[in-house]
């Protein structure tokens, strides 16, 4: 294992941000925390990097702690660490040296890094002309500068325009494949199941599941039928309930929610009971089983609301 993490606890005043954190990501791997704003991604990445003090538990890069294990790591924070009037090149020397790369070393590397992200031929330009996305892609190579074992992504494609987000995509697969290993945070479900092949679903500071993105799908095995109803459902229930493939159902005001492992076969039967009852439907969605579905059914939130 690359990455341990064991029993990691922060609080901020009253605020559990993290609270008992375990899990690991193993050599290799593109590990992804997964969760809502607020869940404990940054506050976890910001323990790892050694930025953030934990009140409890343990870090170990390669089995070892502390400033050695940090030397092994890069980290790209959401905030971007960037000075406007430097070049990019300029920005990735002033960061290399602070690594203690040698002037040979650091030219090859900066090259390296600027191919990666897509910058060479932008590399003499001040930083604030950069676009948004251009300035995501550089702070991206400012934490590969010193070749790191383990890179740390918070939320790398938050705010990125598409061609950006593409070329970040790229980018970590191709260094993936070169070997590094990867601990990437999001609240996009996409970009988790794309990437990651194990994933930490996390909510309010606690994994509530664990697994690759198939693995949790497939344990779930539920999507959901979601519909606007105009009058709560009475006796008309009993009679989803028994529908062919319906797991179960739940009603809020004005919403009825129906778990189902094939949503779209579930539709036309349900729609008819609804029809014969005279009740109007006035929103249909269908959540097929994914992620999504069993974030919301863990959680009984959606991974988009806030906490
Ligand atoms: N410096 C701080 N002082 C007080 N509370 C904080 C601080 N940093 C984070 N928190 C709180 O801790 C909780 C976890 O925050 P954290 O930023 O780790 O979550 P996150 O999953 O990364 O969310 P986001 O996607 O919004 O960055 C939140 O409730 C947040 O408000």
């Amino acid at each position: 294992m690359l990455l341990e993490v064991c029993n990691l606890y922060r609080r901020y005043g009253e605020r559990e941000a993290v609270a008992g954190l375990s899990f690991g990501v193993e050599s290799g791997e593109i590990f992804g925390l997964l969760g809502p704003n607020g869940a404990g991604k940054s506050s976890t990445l910001g323990m790892i990097a050694g930025l953030i003090r934990p009140d409890a538990g343990s870090i170990r890069v390669a089995g070892i702690a502390g400033e050695r294990a940090r030397e092994r790591i890069g980290f790209v924070p959401q905030a971007l660490a960037l000075y406007p009037a430097l070049t990019a090149c300029e920005n990735l020397t002033f960061w290399g040296e602070i690594y203690g790369l040698k002037r040979h070393q650091l030219q090859e590397r900066i090259r390296a890094v600027l191919d990666l992200v897509g910058l060479s031929e932008r590399s003499q330009e001040p930083v604030a002309r950069f676009s948004g996305g251009m300035q995501r892609r550089l702070n991206l190579a400012i934490g590969l500068i010193h070749q790191p074992q383990l890179l740390l992504l918070d939320e790398p494609t938050v705010g990125v325009d598409p061609q950006s987000r593409n070329r970040i995509f790229e980018g970590i697969e191709q260094l993936n494949r070169e070997g590094l290993s990867i601990l990437y945070t999001s609240h996009q479900l996409g970009e988790v199941e794309q990437l990651c092949h194990r994933v930490a679903v996390l909510d309010r500071g606690r994994i509530i599941a664990q697994g690759s993105p198939a693995e949790l799908v497939a344990r779930s095995g539920q999507g959901l039928v979601v519909l606007g109803v105009s009058a709560p459902l009475e006796e008309q229930l009993a009679r989803l309930v028994v529908l062919p493939d319906v797991l179960n159902v739940q009603q809020a005001p004005g919403q009825v929610t129906i778990a189902t492992a094939r949503p779209q076969q579930v539709l036309a039967p349900v729609l008819e009971v609804l029809n014969k009852a005279g009740l109007a439907v006035q929103s249909v969605q269908l959540v097929e089983p994914s992620l999504e579905a069993v974030f919301l059914q863990l959680t009984g939130r959606s991974l988009r609301d806030e906490p």
